[in-house]
């Protein structure tokens, strides 16, 4: 059976970076067949030509694209709020003990499902994944993301020095391990596999080109990591990889960057870097909270988007402080309003954009997610907040959709989801879901 949406809907199918506009259409109807969206128009008009579809009335709050996170730690959900260190005291104190728990698939295991109901509790309906280091907990993370229809890409993480010795593995065994967990996952359901070296400072250069023939093998793989994220961890990269021009070479003179690669936060990039990343075509993972949370800095958004970078948004939990992209939005925009005339002017259509079409993009995945046009995926978040919050009171009085959307942006946060779908299917169902099959 056919099933009808009906709701007001905002979206950025047109770039708002290079000239689009939020579009926003109140009593929009969208029709949806196999979890595809086949048509698009006034609800009174699809109505009237289904009449015997199921009609979802969403038309308290707001529907808005499943939101898309480019950067997330599974490992990392029960060490959010690990404050007051920088990056890699931070590693070593808080992040790493707790990803060496993940070797118990018993503790693995309930870690996935609160994962994974924490990102479609968040509205995010696809997420690039940091998965473990341990193949195991990947297993059960993508078991738990296909039971619940998350559309995930993730990866084994690999490292072969400094940190922790039970972290590390050789160049042989992540070859072998990623590719068993590929053959497994890749392509089962909405999964992608990713290969995953952690950051330069744990791999070896023999890790660096296992992790490239490993891509080599995987039809179309992806590939993500961590790049300029800390002063101090960038002159490390410096120190470890003499013969380097800069931390991105280190990537990239093994083949690693290209369009299916995603690094996250670029705090620190030479104009080089930026240079050759707009040629690979590859996309920075954008992740505020994080940076902030760390003391890591300012990421200069402008300058990417001057020559031409790709960039998304990410959560980087367990560094970000939670789940929500709304959040994430919200901090992007103090951050750009904070470096002032160096700051890159962001509008809600914008920070729309970056939290779903433009994590499409970097993601390979703009042909069937990041805006609600026909042909596209019905990956939908639905915001309906309490009455009598302060975002209810806001939306009621917004001037115009814009407006409403940095209320949104401002205010939202997991508790106003209402309900969430992926690929026409409900993944989510919160307060008094309001769904009938005849008016
Ligand atoms: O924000 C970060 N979180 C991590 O877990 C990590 N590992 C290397 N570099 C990192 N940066
Ligand atoms: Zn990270």
């Amino acid at each position: 059976m056919k099933a009808l949406f009906r709701a007001t809907v905002l979206d950025t199918p047109d770039d708002p970076f290079h000239g689009g506009a939020l579009r926003a259409e109140s009593d929009l109807g969208l029709l949806v067949q196999d979890g595809v969206i086949v048509a698009r128009a006034a609800y009174g008009t699809l109505r009237a030509a289904h009449p015997d579809s199921r009609v979802h009335d969403l038309r308290e709050g707001l529907l808005l694209p499943g939101l898309i996170d480019t950067h997330v730690h599974f490992p990392q959900l029960r060490v959010i709020g690990a404050l007051g260190r920088p990056l890699l005291d931070w590693l070593r104190e808080s992040a790493l003990p707790e990803e060496a728990r993940l070797a118990d698939t018993a503790y693995a295991q309930p870690l996935a499902q609160e994962f994974v109901q924490g990102l479609l509790a968040a509205g995010t309906t696809t997420a690039l994944v940091f998965g473990s280091h341990f193949a195991s907990a990947v297993d059960a993370f993508c078991a738990e993301a296909d039971r619940r229809g998350l559309r995930a890409t993730t990866g084994l993480v690999v490292s072969d020095r400094i940190l922790r010795p039970d972290l590390l593995t050789t160049p042989q065994r992540a070859y072998d391990e990623g590719k068993a967990l590929a053959d497994r996952w890749h392509g089962v359901g909405r999964l992608r596999y990713a290969v995953t070296p952690r950051f330069s400072v744990s791999c070896t250069d023999d890790l660096l080109e296992s992790c490239a023939a490993l891509a080599k093998d995987i039809d179309h793989a992806m590939v993500t990591s961590h790049i300029n994220e800390s002063p101090a961890e960038v002159q490390q990269v410096r120190e470890l990889f003499e013969g380097s021009a800069d931390y991105l070479d280190t990537y990239d003179r093994h083949g690693l960057v290209d369009r299916d690669c995603v690094l996250a936060h670029n705090v620190h990039p030479s104009d080089r870097e930026l240079d050759l990343l707009a040629t690979r075509e590859a996309t920075i993972s954008h992740c505020p909270t994080s940076n902030a949370a760390l003391g890591s800095g300012m990421f200069p958004m402008r300058d990417h988007l001057e020559r031409g970078v790709h960039v998304a948004l990410g959560s980087d939990v367990g560094g970000g402080t939670g789940l929500s992209l709304f959040k994430e939005g919200l901090q992007a925009y103090f951050v750009q309003q904070l470096l002032a005339d160096r700051g890159q002017p962001l509008n809600p259509a914008h920070l729309l954009h970056l939290a779903t079409a433009a994590g499409a993009r970097a993601l390979d995945l703009s042909d069937q997610v990041g805006d609600l046009s026909v042909g596209k995926q019905m990956d939908a978040v639905w915001l309906a907040p309490a009455a009598g919050t302060p975002l209810d009171i806001g939306l009621r009085h917004a001037g115009d959709a814009s407006d409403a959307l940095a209320k949104v942006f401002a205010m939202a946060h997991s508790g106003d989801v209402r309900g969430v779908w992926v690929g026409g299917d409900q993944v989510l169902e919160t307060r008094h879901l309001n769904s009938r099959s005849a008016e």
